[in-house]
């Protein structure tokens, strides 16, 4: 960069010296378009350190105490151990190189400044100003917007208090006390995360009590039947959750939830039955829905990091309370200005960032499980599969250059221990994928059975402790022959080990907790797309399938109401589509409107 900048010459001086200022700037600009981060040199160290790295072998590595103490970080309760990544120090150091050559800080500044980041989009990325405290000052296109975010956040509150206290009442008079969510993708996972760990916190219990909390996400009428079996519509609010107010799934959903209220109670309920959560308040309005009962975001919110926005507060605070939501907000709150403030060998997020980098790009390890040893994260992995995978499965950098390397990682996950019963043998002998253990000192419930050895969130953590050992150290066949193993078995029951994984250990599992572990692996994310130089903030790789999917909806609906044939697919998709109308030709053309009767 230095380097081009010498030769290029100086903005003054005769017409033609300007021209060829021009131009050179254009070459500037095309050079620094393609220039990869794979073309610069401490990506080509890092190529070559692999080399080093495959010499080495955890059982080694973790023997040096020096080594594991430095990779050992902690910030506001949060304890993260790398010691288990196939990594020296001068791993380290040659991975903060290359931040540094993505420009890492600066890429972390632009966003927390408000430019432009997702640029295919031509968005700034400001999820950071949802949680940020009310004197705040962020940016975008030169307007503070932490007084619009905090104007929705005591909307929520004051909304959410009124239907919890029972003055904001139903068509029939009734308080409201079962909420549906209506939403997909990042209208629902993120909340749904949130809520599933929450809904065994102590404090949280407290505030929840005679309420439910639904979600509504697939298209599957079976879904609505799910999230309405039960439910009372006179005792039920419905918020139809959509950033764009548009998604086909998230809109038929929400029709078919209307006609469920309005079947029971008259059309005119739905006023008191139904509130918004979006971005687009004219489609809020049109589909009949008060805009006094709208709560916005804002098109600098991703639908993925959305969850801190009125998207998860409004649904968590009629179950929780506001002020418990308050707390998630501000533990989220304080891992962004760690993110934004450490140095990078403190920074949490950086870290699991550029260690991430490190197993996909150089190791050549493409998958990750998030193993979280608590039951209440249960959801964390689906959420996060979203985050990772929609921000970083992308096949060009940011200025649309082809990648030479892989970007984004396959995610998934689920609690231990039950993981351990299910795919942990592939991860111990088969295919190695580095794992994080998420674990929590101070269990949400805890039980003792007088007589035991431990206590059951003991007999849980016991295995959180073990399982990243079992996959750093393994098992030799020396260690098998001592045990007097026998011959046929020992290449059956060795291990070959040398498995990454990294620890995280939070103090407990409150709603402040929650929110800095959610905020921890955005950035993460972040990180990665930054160093990848790629967009981690658009998506338009879910377009083509909807699109697809517009073409069959019209197909279904000509074969069913005109008996038009299946035309303008291919051989296969014909095959299946016909075989499909056939066999459910007992459909009539025009049927009177079913809902579920469970
Ligand atoms: O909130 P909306 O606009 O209904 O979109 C739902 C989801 O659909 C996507 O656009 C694609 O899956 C996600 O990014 C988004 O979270």
């Amino acid at each position: 960069m230095l380097t081009a900048a010498l030769i290029f010459p100086r903005p003054f001086g005769p017409l033609s010296n300007r021209f060829a200022f021009n131009e050179s700037i254009t070459l500037l600009l095309r050079w620094l378009r393609t220039t990869l981060i794979c073309d610069t040199q401490p990506w080509k160290d890092l190529k070559a350190h692999v080399e080093d790295i495959k010499k080495t072998h955890l059982r080694d590595l973790m023997n040096d105490k020096e080594r594991c103490e430095s990779m050992m970080v902690e910030f506001d309760g949060m304890f993260l151990d790398y010691s288990r990544q196939c990594a020296t120090l001068d791993t380290m150091a040659k991975l903060y190189k290359l931040a540094e050559a993505a420009s890492l800080k600066q890429q972390i500044n632009r966003m927390y400044s408000g430019e432009h980041i997702n640029s295919t989009e031509n968005r700034s990325v400001l999820h950071v100003a949802l949680r940020a405290p009310r004197d705040a000052v962020i940016n975008s296109d030169g307007k503070n917007v932490v007084p619009d975010v905090w104007k929705v956040l005591d909307k929520i509150r004051d909304f959410s208090e009124k239907v919890r206290s029972g003055s904001w009442v139903g068509a029939t008079g009734k308080p409201l006390k079962d909420v549906i969510a209506i939403g997909i993708g990042g209208s629902f996972l993120g909340p749904l995360f949130v809520h599933t760990a929450l809904q065994t916190d102590p404090e949280a219990v407290e505030f929840a009590k005679g309420r439910q909390l639904r979600f509504l996400a697939n298209v599957d009428p079976i879904d609505v039947a799910r999230s309405i079996a039960g439910l009372n519509p006179e005792t039920t609010l419905v918020v139809v959750v959509s950033k764009t107010f548009t998604t086909a799934e998230t809109m038929l959903n929400a029709r078919t939830i209307r006609e469920w209220i309005s079947s029971a109670l008259g059309p005119s309920a739905v006023a008191k039955h139904m509130v918004a959560v979006s971005t687009n308040l004219t489609l809020v309005e049109k589909f009949g829905i008060d805009p006094n009962n709208a709560f916005a975001f804002w098109d600098w919110v991703g639908g993925r990091y959305s969850v801190c926005s009125a998207v998860g507060v409004l649904p968590l605070s009629l179950q929780y309370g506001f002020s418990i939501v308050e707390k998630f907000l501000k533990g989220a709150s304080s891992i962004d200005d760690h993110f934004r403030s450490a140095p990078f060998e403190k920074n949490i997020p950086v870290l699991l960032g550029l260690l991430s980098v490190w197993n996909v790009s150089f190791l050549g390890y493409p998958a990750r499980a998030i193993l979280p040893y608590s039951q209440a994260l249960e959801k964390f992995a689906p959420h996060i599969q979203q985050v990772s995978m929609e921000s970083n499965g992308k096949g060009v950098s940011i200025d649309g250059v082809p990648l030479p390397y892989e970007a984004g990682e396959i995610d998934f996950g689920e609690p231990g221990t039950n993981g351990q019963h299910s795919f942990y043998q592939l991860i111990h002998q088969g295919r190695v994928i580095p794992c994080d253990f998420i674990g929590i000192v101070k269990s949400q419930q805890p039980v003792y059975l007088k007589g035991e050895v431990v206590s059951n969130h003991d007999e849980l953590m016991s295995n959180f402790f073990a399982q990243p050992d079992a996959l750093a150290y393994g098992k030799t066949a020396e260690q098998l022959l001592k045990e007097n193993v026998s011959q046929h078995l020992i290449p059956h029951k060795t291990f070959s080990g040398n498995r990454p994984s990294l620890s995280l250990l939070l103090p407990s599992l409150g709603a402040y907790n929650i929110g800095q572990l959610l905020a921890s692996y955005e950035h993460r994310v972040a990180v990665e797309g930054f160093v990848w130089g790629i967009n981690s903030f658009d998506q338009w790789g879910v377009e083509l399938g909807k699109s697809l999917a517009t073409q069959v909806r019209k197909q279904l609906n000509a074969s069913r109401t005109k008996s038009e044939p299946v035309e303008g697919f291919n051989f296969s998709t014909s095959k299946l589509l016909t075989r499909y109308l056939q066999a459910s030709s007992d459909i009539p053309a025009d049927p009177p409107t079913l809902l579920p009767r469970i």
